[in-house]
């Protein structure tokens, strides 16, 4: 699946609840065993969550965001395929999180591509869940540390702090990527889901379990004057930086 929502791939509603339709459309084909999930869009995986959506809009519209937000989660954490991300660009925040929800990561060896969960930077919060999906890739003390710093790691670092689990040439992305997916598929099908649902089902649970509180806190959160203020400064600052 290659993500193709120009300039920057951002996670915008609209791009969220095409993602879960053809998320549930492959989930649902017998034939389709794995996903490999890319970016069309040059330098870029994913530029995170399209900030414009929590910017100036109504409490519904928060509500309906991010109910979006959790589905493409729940849906991707607990894929019955195999899920493999080949990061061919930088990948801030929710990007960083598609790639975290896959059972593998493997990223192009640029430097110039970085990729973390940088929320602490734009004066938000990752979410719980968001944080949980860190811990159980890099560990505790990691992601703590990058969390509260909003770090934004290069490649070369994101490989060395284990959030990738390998770097390879840009253009051997494809190639190395399917053969990840080989390797994965040779295990017989039952085997590998249940050993997943063991040991992602506590993290899933938690989000099920506290969904409409999880979207309340967010609606609290984000309709704050403070958060309003500093999501319009950040994207002003993305704007300058341009110029
Ligand atoms: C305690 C209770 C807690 C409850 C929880 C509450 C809150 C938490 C909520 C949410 C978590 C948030 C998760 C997120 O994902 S937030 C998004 C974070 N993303 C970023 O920080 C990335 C920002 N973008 C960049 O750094 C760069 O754009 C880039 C991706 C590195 C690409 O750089 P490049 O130079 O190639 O492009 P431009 O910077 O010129 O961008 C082009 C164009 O796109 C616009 N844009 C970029 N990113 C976004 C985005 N995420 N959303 C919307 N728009 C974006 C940018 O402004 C430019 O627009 P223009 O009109 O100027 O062309």
């Amino acid at each position: 699946m290659k993500f193709k929502s120009p300039p920057v791939n951002s996670l915008s509603l609209d791009f969220l609840t095409e993602f879960c339709i053809s998320l549930e459309k492959l989930e649902n084909d017998r034939a389709c065993r794995g996903v490999i999930l890319t970016s069309a869009v040059p330098k870029i995986f994913s530029s995170g969550l399209d900030i414009t959506e929590m910017c100036g809009k109504s409490t519904e519209h928060y509500a309906e965001f991010w109910r979006a937000v959790q589905e493409m989660w729940l849906r991707l954490y607990s894929s019955n395929m195999v899920t493999v991300a080949a990061v061919n660009g930088s990948s801030p925040a929710g990007g960083c999180l598609i790639a975290l929800t896959c059972d593998y990561r493997i990223m192009a060896e640029n430097p110039k591509f970085s990729i973390g969960l940088n929320e602490a930077q734009l004066g938000i919060v990752a979410p719980f869940w968001f944080k949980d999906t860190f811990v159980n890739v890099v560990g505790h003390r990691v992601a703590e540390r990058s969390l509260q710093l909003g770090s934004l790691h290069s490649a070369p670092e994101a490989h060395r702090i284990g959030l990738v689990d390998e770097l390879v040439p840009e253009e051997k992305l494809k190639d190395r990527a399917t053969a990840v997916m080989q390797q994965w598929l040779a295990l017989p099908d039952h085997a590998r889901q249940l050993t997943k649902t063991m040991m992602r089902k506590a993290v899933l649970d938690r989000l099920v379990a506290h969904r409409e509180e999880d979207v309340q806190n967010f609606i609290s959160f984000i309709s704050k004057e403070s958060i309003q203020k500093s999501l319009r400064m950040y994207m002003e600052m993305l704007k300058k930086k341009k110029s």
